[in-house]
């Protein structure tokens, strides 16, 4: 049997990072292959991973649960075929729901594979602001999570932490959740966490009743008709995104500019994630990520080109495009 995690979370919230850590702690004997889907146009974080000779399968431009549902079963078969791994571990683009992608992947036509953990990353700082004004793909997130960890405890107060929590709880009071910061994070913690979600799984995965139209849990037939009317809307109905392929070279200081302004301003739309690699004036390139309020430039290596990849609400592209054309 291959095994198959999936882990989510919203834009930005740490999933990539988060299954680095686990590969290197937890799976370190198994043979894993990561399928990444990116809702933007290119697969940026595939170049980070490939260092560690992880493969990786990338799906771009749409959501693995609704537009490219086949592109999805494809490259699932292809990967079983190729690689036989022990483990594929999905990681599905911020704004996919994750029961459509635990549907997705109970609907692939495979003997071979058997769904593992499906787990969920929260940024603790943006819970209550996601949950708000994206609540239909956020707590969807949160309600099929068979354990659930917290990105950037280390920035928060008690109190935000425990408000955090009760969000969570109010959609799922079962799953586990991980609140310890992940440099405190164990290789012993972590396999204490996945030890309770294997018993809950089974409880969770009886109490699922996914409808075989939409991917929702619905109990009622009532309710049935009236959410799926209402309530399903995919991905690319409500999130855009703008991605750029350029040869510029930026300075740290320049490019530092951009991503300030990306962070505090609407005017060119509202941005919830950007992220990418540029080339430098010294010799290395300058890779970026931002998620609002807060942006990071590391130093990396050179690429066959610069890439820029925008996620957001109304973005105005040609403002956007200015930006990074225009700089002073
Ligand atoms: N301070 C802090 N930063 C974090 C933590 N987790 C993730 N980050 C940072 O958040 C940014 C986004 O992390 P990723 O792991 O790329 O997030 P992702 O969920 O894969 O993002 P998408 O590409 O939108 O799917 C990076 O700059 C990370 O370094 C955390 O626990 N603490």
């Amino acid at each position: 049997m291959i095994k198959v995690d999936i882990i989510s979370g919203f834009l930005g919230a740490g999933k990539t990072t988060f299954i680095k850590k686990l590969i290197k702690e937890i799976y370190l004997d198994e043979q894993i292959v990561l399928i990444e889907n990116e809702f933007g146009e290119i697969g940026i974080d595939g170049t980070f991973m490939h260092d560690s000779g992880i493969e990786i399968t990338e799906i771009n431009s749409g959501c693995i649960c609704c537009s490219l549902v086949d592109d999805f079963e494809t490259s699932l078969v292809e990967v079983i075929e190729k690689y036989h791994p022990d483990r594929i571990i999905i990681e599905p683009s911020g704004v996919g729901k994750l029961s459509d992608v635990i549907k997705a992947v109970n609907e692939v036509n495979s003997d071979e594979l058997s769904l593992d953990n499906h787990m969920t990353v929260i940024d603790a700082k943006k819970c209550r602001l996601y949950t708000k004004n994206f609540g239909e793909f956020f707590n969807n997130q949160i309600k099929y999570a068979s354990l659930i960890i917290l990105s950037r405890t280390e920035d928060i107060t008690e109190f935000q932490l425990n408000e955090c929590i009760k969000i969570i709880k109010e959609h799922n009071n079962k799953a586990n959740i991980i609140t310890t910061t992940w440099n405190q994070l164990t290789q012993e913690t972590l396999v204490a966490a996945f030890d309770h979600s294997d018993n809950l799984r089974n409880q969770l995965f009886n109490e699922l009743d996914i409808c075989p139209e939409c991917g929702h849990n619905h109990n009622h037939e009532h309710h049935h008709n009236h959410k799926c009317k209402h309530e399903h809307h995919h991905a690319d109905e409500i999130f855009t995104s703008w991605s750029k392929q350029t040869p510029k070279k930026y300075t740290k200081i320049q490019l530092e500019t951009i991503l300030k302004k990306l962070s505090e301003n609407s005017n060119y739309g509202n941005i919830l994630r950007a992220k990418g690699y540029v080339d430098s004036f010294e010799n290395n390139w300058l890779y970026f990520d931002l998620v609002p309020g807060e942006y990071e430039i590391r130093i990396g290596k050179a690429n066959f080109t610069g890439q820029i990849c925008i996620i957001g609400e109304k973005l105005d592209e040609q403002k956007l495009n200015n930006l990074f054309d225009e700089v002073a």
